[in-house]
């Protein structure tokens, strides 16, 4: 940068650059007197195009500059006793489209912040300021220039207000929000107030972040779109304040930022004729900056007490508050607004952006009526932004006129807003009065120049605003978490002294143990339950067993009262009968009786038969086994009495044969003496003739006899078949008694009757010589049965008395049967009654189980609720243990809060980090001492 003797600019550095540039801007002379105290030679002499688009903030050399920013800047308002408003002027480069139409610059600035137009090449000095920047400066240099102290008041409690003021197109929004390559005072404010934070280590802060936008005389949140048409409201406590305006903890410069680019991606912006992204609404963000000391501060000696004492420059001189006890530390709460407000724009210039934007002729009125409506839009987002505008600057005026009887705050939304910075107990304001050099604006840039020459005369106390009460946030914040840390030690003095997670172990140990001993009485009572279970189906099955053996024990009696003895359990079952040699033997022994006709053999083999079982009855060897042998002999009894029955009918049959082989004499006789008359007949014709006719008469009687004879002989085929039958009935018995045999409870079977007789049994049974040498009985099969049936008979009549030995053995046997059976029924009785015991035993064991598992419900009931406890003890200490480590592990073994800030936003969400950022404060304010006097009163219109 060159300059003249007279400060006049001749420096190229600006984005126009050229000849121009050198017409308008001066470079302002350093000896001369009009610059306001307040380094503002250095300030200019730090920045310049190229450092202010270097992007680096301006509040990064901080400290560095804090001798050149704060020395004696103040001291003309501090003679005073009052800042003045501090008004700079910022020129902004010819637009490529202005120099494109044909614009000139016709302001130029001197350097002692006076500007004046051009004419024919002169300057006219007519206006000065505090700051004036010219087209090639930098955000940077306009930060620090501007901006910077307001903030740092800010930090020490005084209310501080910046705004950028001028036409649209004029270069507010970039003055105030800048960009990524030049950032403008906004993000240099954020990021000064952090550094600042990082660099004050005996503070505490806390941050919150609002921003709204006036659009049409409408309040609308911009961090909450869902937030319109908010109300200012005035009350004793907050002031005048924006009703439901939502403030978000700002943990970080990023978090700041990124909280500003979302309510900057809200505002209203629409293309005018000067500006393709012109603001239609003025927007307002905010911070209010809550500052106390920290409670457990011990080097607070060592540490700056204020941030003035950090300063140095000390602008207002403010007497140190006497420092009480810890518990009377400052806080302060301050607001940092930082406004962009609309570009006021002529209604001509709207209606050139209407028209220009017109379209062909078809279409020419359809899109001009379309149109119409929406320039009337705009038309009116323009009358409300000049009028904001216009009362702002009333405002301005009438502030700037020391006998002003009322200032018209109320007029507008903007000014109302704007009330307490201007006129209020403490603040600093910075106006930044954006312009454009162009000819074709020269007269907004003079009313602006006009503006911000009167703003320069308000004056505006500056105090801090320290509060001594309880009501801000932080003091709550700090309370809060002076409360959670009083209760962590006493959980943890608890836990040390009766260690809970032992102590909730051991009742569960002794549940667990109730438990295993119930679980352990349950099983053993299921398994005595199962073995009784089994013994009673044990009894069970032996009372069956025993049952089936009365049954089979009564049968026998039923058979010989009823009929041919047939057990109902050999019924169906099937045996081989060859298996038993005893059956075998009375099956052939019988056999051979039926097969021989011969009646004396018949006589023989049944007699052989009767003795043989009269034998057996008589023999020592029927005791050996009483139940085979009382058995054995009901059947033989059996067999006699179906041998008696035959032998009856046999006996009728061979009377009634007698009685016909008599009549059958008879007839023959006839015949012969009729055959003797014949021969005598055949002699004589009378005789003969006689003789025919007695021979026709004895034939037919003949025939009547044959006839006879065959119905007879019928009758022996029949009877020949029931002995068949009853043979084969026999061979049944004979079989059941082998099997009787054979079930004789595992004792031998006796000797075959047939050995036992001592005859062999082919020759007792063998078949007679008259029937082997073909007697007429032998000749058919029926005589043989006849026979047969006959010698049964002889058999039965033998001298042995069946009926005695009968009822001899059957009442051996009832008896028997008998004592068994009262036996068995005193068994089964006992069995029933040990099956009651049990019984009742089981259902005693039943109460008893259900008691046991209504207390193990009882005790797992219990035991779940404990656990439950348990967990939630456990969440809570790991929480209380959690905010224990954070204090220890992040704070006091020195990582700072600015870097558990960074931490804290890179690892979250949006919400979340709103949620840590309250419980860091909590935990930072936790750290310190307590401080602040409880005695003044709080309201809750202050939470958040
Ligand atoms: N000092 C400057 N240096 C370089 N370019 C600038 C400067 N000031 C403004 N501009 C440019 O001028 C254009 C308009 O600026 P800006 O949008 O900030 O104007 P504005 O006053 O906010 O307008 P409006 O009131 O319509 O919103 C932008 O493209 C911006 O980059």
């Amino acid at each position: 940068m060159m300059a003249d003797a007279r400060g006049r600019s001749r420096d190229a550095a600006g984005p126009s650059g050229g000849d121009s540039r050198r017409a308008i801007f001066r470079r302002p002379s350093m000896e001369e007197p009009l610059s306001p105290p307040g380094g503002l030679g250095s300030s200019r002499s730090v920045g310049g195009p190229q450092s202010g688009r270097s992007g680096r903030p301006a509040h990064a050399p901080f400290q560095a500059r804090q001798a050149q920013a704060g020395q004696g800047h103040d001291s003309g308002n501090r003679s005073r006793g009052k800042d003045a408003v501090t008004v700079a002027i910022r020129f902004r480069p010819l637009s490529k489209k202005e120099r494109l139409r044909g614009d000139v610059a016709v302001w130029d600035v001197d350097d002692d912040n006076t500007v004046g137009p051009l004419s024919r090449g002169n300057f006219k000095p007519k206006y000065k300021y505090d700051q004036v920047f010219r087209g090639g400066v930098g955000n940077a240099e306009v930060y620090q220039g501007v901006a910077e102290e307001v903030v740092r008041k800010a930090m020490s409690g005084i209310n501080g207000t910046i705004f950028a003021y001028g036409v649209t197109s004029s270069g507010k929004t970039h003055t105030m929000m800048g960009d990524a390559d030049e950032p403008g005072i906004v993000p240099q404010a954020v990021a000064q107030v952090f550094d600042m934070i990082e660099n004050m280590p005996s503070k505490e802060f806390l941050l919150r972040l609002s921003m709204m936008e006036i659009y049409n005389e409408v309040l609308n949140d911009l961090l909450d779109p869902t937030r319109t048409n908010l109300k200012i409201r005035t009350n004793s406590t907050r002031g005048i304040h924006v009703d439901g305006l939502k403030e978000e903890v700002v943990l970080s410069v990023e978090h700041a930022l990124s909280l500003i680019a979302i309510g900057e991606a809200n505002r209203k912006v629409a293309s005018t004729t000067f500006n393709e992204g012109s603001s239609r609404s003025h927007i307002l963000c905010r911070f209010c900056i809550e500052v106390s000391d920290k409670l457990d501060q011990d080097s607070e000696d060592d540490a700056p007490e204020d941030v003035d004492d950090m300063i140095g420059d000390g602008p207002v001189p403010q007497p140190r508050a006497p420092r009480g006890p810890r518990e009377d530390h400052a806080r302060t709460m301050s607001y940092l607004n930082l406004i962009d407000l609309a570009g006021s724009e002529s209604a001509k210039a709207t209606d050139r952006v209407e028209i220009r934007s017109g379209a062909g002729f078809s279409f020419r009125k359809m899109l001009q009526k379309a149109k119409s409506s929406k320039a009337r839009g705009k038309r009116m987002e323009g009358s409300y932004i000049n009028k904001s505008l216009l009362t702002l600057g009333t405002v301005i005026h009438k502030m700037s006129e020391s006998r002003a009887a009322h200032v018209p705050f109320r007029d507008s939304k903007l000014t109302r807003l704007l009330q307490p910075s201007l006129t209020g107990s403490g603040a600093k304001v910075a106006i930044v009065c954006t312009v454009t050099p162009a000819s074709t604006q020269a007269e907004e840039t003079h009313n602006t120049l006009k503006f911000a020459s009167r703003a320069k005369k308000i004056q505006v106390k500056t105090s801090r605003n320290e509060i001594m009460d309880d009501k801000s946030l932080i003091r709550r914040y700090q309370l809060e978490i002076a409360d959670l840390k009083r209760q962590l030690e006493v959980l943890t003095m608890q836990r040390e002294a009766t260690p809970m997670d032992a102590t909730v172990s051991n009742i569960n140990k002794d549940m667990e143990e109730q438990l295993y001993t119930l679980r352990e009485r349950l099983e053993e009572e299921l398994r005595a339950r199962l073995k009784r279970d089994e013994d009673k189906a044990a009894l069970e099955a032996r009372i069956n067993r025993l049952t089936r053996l009365i049954l089979h024990s009564s049968a026998p009696q039923e058979g010989l009262s009823l009929g041919p003895f047939k057990p109902s359990h050999l019924r169906s079952r099937s045996f081989d009968a060859t298996l038993n040699p005893q059956y075998r033997l009375l099956t052939s022994d019988f056999s051979r009786v039926g097969d021989n006709p011969s009646e004396t053999c018949l006589s023989t083999g049944a007699s052989q038969l009767d003795s043989r079982l009269f034998t057996r009855d008589s023999t020592s060897t029927f005791g050996c086994d009483s139940n085979y042998v009382l058995m054995d002999r009901g059947v033989e009894e059996l067999i006699r009495r179906e041998n008696r029955q035959l032998h009856e009918r046999v006996n009728l049959m061979a009377e009634e044969m007698a009685a016909n082989q008599r009549r059958l004499d008879e007839i023959k006789a006839m015949l012969r003496s009729s055959a003797r008359s014949g021969q005598a007949l055949n002699t004589g014709s009378s005789q003969t003739s006689d003789g025919e006719l007695e021979m026709s008469v004895l034939q037919a009687d003949r025939e009547v006899l044959q006839d006879t004879l065959s119905g007879v002989r019928g009758e022996n085929r029949r009877l020949l078949d029931e002995v068949v039958k009853l043979k084969v009935q026999l061979k049944r018995v004979k079989k059941e008694r082998d099997y009787l045999y054979s079930e004789g409870m595992g004792q031998e079977q006796p000797e075959p009757l047939a050995r036992r007789a001592g005859a062999p049994a082919a020759q007792v049974f063998g078949p007679s010589e008259e029937a082997q040498s073909g007697s007429p009985m032998a000749s058919s099969g029926v005589d043989a049965a006849l026979a047969s049936t006959c010698s049964t008979t002889v058999c039965a009549s033998s001298e042995v008395s069946p009926a005695r030995w009968s009822g001899s053995y059957e009442n051996t046997m009832e008896d028997d049967v008998q004592a068994r059976l009262v036996a068995l029924e005193h068994q089964v009785h006992t069995a029933m009654e040990e099956l009651v015991r049990k019984d009742q035993q089981l259902a005693s064991q039943r109460e008893e189980q259900e008691r046991i598992q209504m207390m193990g419900r009882e005790v797992a009931r219990q035991l779940k609720g404990l656990s439950q406890e348990n967990e939630q003890i456990k969440a809570e200490h790991a929480h209380l243990e959690l905010q224990n480590n954070r204090l220890q592990g992040y704070l006091l073994d020195g990582m700072s809060p600015e870097e558990l800030n960074k931490l804290i936003y890179n690892l979250t969400t949006a919400a979340e980090r709103v949620r840590l950022s309250v419980q860091l404060r909590k935990i930072q304010t936790a750290t310190s001492p307590a401080s602040g006097n409880d005695s003044n009163k709080e309201s809750s219109d202050d939470a958040v």
